[in-house]
């Protein structure tokens, strides 16, 4: 196969091969990028592989940064753009299920492509448009499938996140498992227990944000890759409820969380350890706690004006679309954010009345029941039942709480 047209990121690096090529080496483009151009889907890295050695592609290019050159990769800079090239190469070793204990560079390319992952994954693209196919990774990509390269059992040993991979893919691109991949992945799950979570994260989470995001997580089960991965371990996903689900698409990392810790049916300060766990960001915990908080008060008690003015409209999309998904409304997706923009203020700054003109002006002594009136008046506002205006918040502060207050001294 050859491509009429390469996409402008390989174009950009065409120097860089031509370069190789003629000090007498062989260079292509591979991996992800090429797999990605076939589907006709946008590009991310450019990886070039070259049979030149590390030295003798520093001795090409006159500006280039080692930046993993014991493993045969150096980044050429070019009119401003790194492109990470490295030498065909063999692995071997990996005592740890993750990373090879000894990479030796060879001059052959066919050696580089068959210690890959996926024949989808092993394409190599030469800069005339050729396609290099030694794994009939072509008729994989046209039929959907995930085929390991070889022996799968040796490429899970080798690398146990591949099967992470395996699911993260076939939810992505929407492809099947092949059959004896799939089995290979069943009988070496329990390695995925040695595996880092942070390198288990992205996967899962781009698993969770692909197209059949659904099949992934049935396929983790399926293959017990669930009952070994180190963030799942002590629950149990119970897909009958996901299921339910009528489209399973978040769109965003804080949507995946929240949807995950709705449907593991966490508390908050389960779902903050949970995500601990994960090692995920501080900020998405954040965020995936308050949609989460929204998608539990539609499933139990309702939304109120209260829950919407303590979040953004960020996560108030997120708790929508978690809730929706979920099979609990609303029915129309701009419900809350509408409601949340009609409020009369969005920030405690913005009431008309201070803890300081409670004090001067109303008489309060500094104190707790500073607080706690402010908070009432607060409350009225959002609710709708007092206009934000200063005059008006003070008489009802001194018509219904103080007098209320005395009244009730009194009795
Ligand atoms: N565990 C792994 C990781 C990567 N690879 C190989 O290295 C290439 C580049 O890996 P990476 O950039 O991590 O992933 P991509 O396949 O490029 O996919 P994506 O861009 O979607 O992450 C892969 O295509 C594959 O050939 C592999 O064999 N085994």
């Amino acid at each position: 196969m050859r491509l009429a047209q390469l996409p402008r990121e390989f174009v950009g690096a065409q120097p860089i091969l031509t370069t190789l090529e003629a000090a007498g080496y062989e260079a292509y483009f591979v991996g992800g990028s090429v797999r990605d151009t076939i589907l006709g889907k946008p590009i991310h890295d450019v990886d070039i592989a070259t049979s030149a050695y590390p030295e003798e592609v520093k001795a090409l290019f006159k500006r280039t940064v080692d930046t993993g050159i014991e493993h045969g990769t150096v980044m050429i800079l070019d009119h401003g753009t790194g492109y990470e090239t490295t030498t065909f190469r063999t692995e071997s070793g990996y005592q740890d299920y993750r990373r090879p204990d000894k990479v030796t560079f060879v001059r052959h390319l066919e050696d580089d492509l068959k210690r890959r992952d996926f024949t989808i994954n092993a394409l190599a693209l030469r800069q005339d448009g050729e396609v290099i196919d030694l794994f009939d990774g072509l008729s994989d990509l046209k039929a959907g499938i995930i085929r390991a390269v070889g022996d799968p059992e040796a490429r899970f040993g080798e690398d146990a996140l591949r099967m992470m991979r395996a699911v993260r893919f076939a939810s992505q691109l929407n492809f099947k498992i092949e059959d004896k991949t799939l089995a290979a992945i069943h009988t070496h799950a329990h390695l995925l227990s040695q595996i880092a979570v942070e390198r288990i994260h992205d996967e899962f989470v781009r698993m969770m944000l692909g197209k059949a995001a659904y099949r992934g997580l049935s396929m983790m089960i399926q293959t017990t890759l669930a009952d070994y991965c180190p963030g799942l371990v002590g629950h149990t996903i119970d897909l009958s409820t996901i299921a339910t689900v009528p489209a399973l698409a978040p769109k965003d990392e804080v949507e995946v969380w929240a949807m995950v810790a709705f449907h593991l049916g966490l508390s908050y300060p389960d779902t903050v350890e949970f995500l601990q766990a994960w090692k995920t960001a501080n900020h998405i915990i954040k965020a995936a706690n308050q949609a989460l908080h929204l998608a539990y008060a539609q499933q139990y008690h309702g939304v109120t004006k209260q829950l919407l003015f303590a979040m953004t409209p960020d996560t108030i999309a997120a708790g929508t679309n978690v809730a929706r998904m979920s099979g609990y409304g609303p029915d129309d997706p701009n419900e809350w954010l509408r409601v949340y923009n009609e409020l009369p203020i969005k920030d405690s700054h913005d009431l008309a009345l201070s803890g300081a003109d409670l004090i001067k002006k109303a008489g309060l002594t500094p104190g707790p029941a500073v607080g706690e009136t402010l908070q009432k008046v607060q409350n009225a506002v959002i609710d709708g039942e007092l206009n934000n205006e200063a005059a008006e918040l003070l008489k009802y502060v001194q018509d219904k709480i103080l007098a209320k207050n005395d009244t009730s001294t009194k009795k």
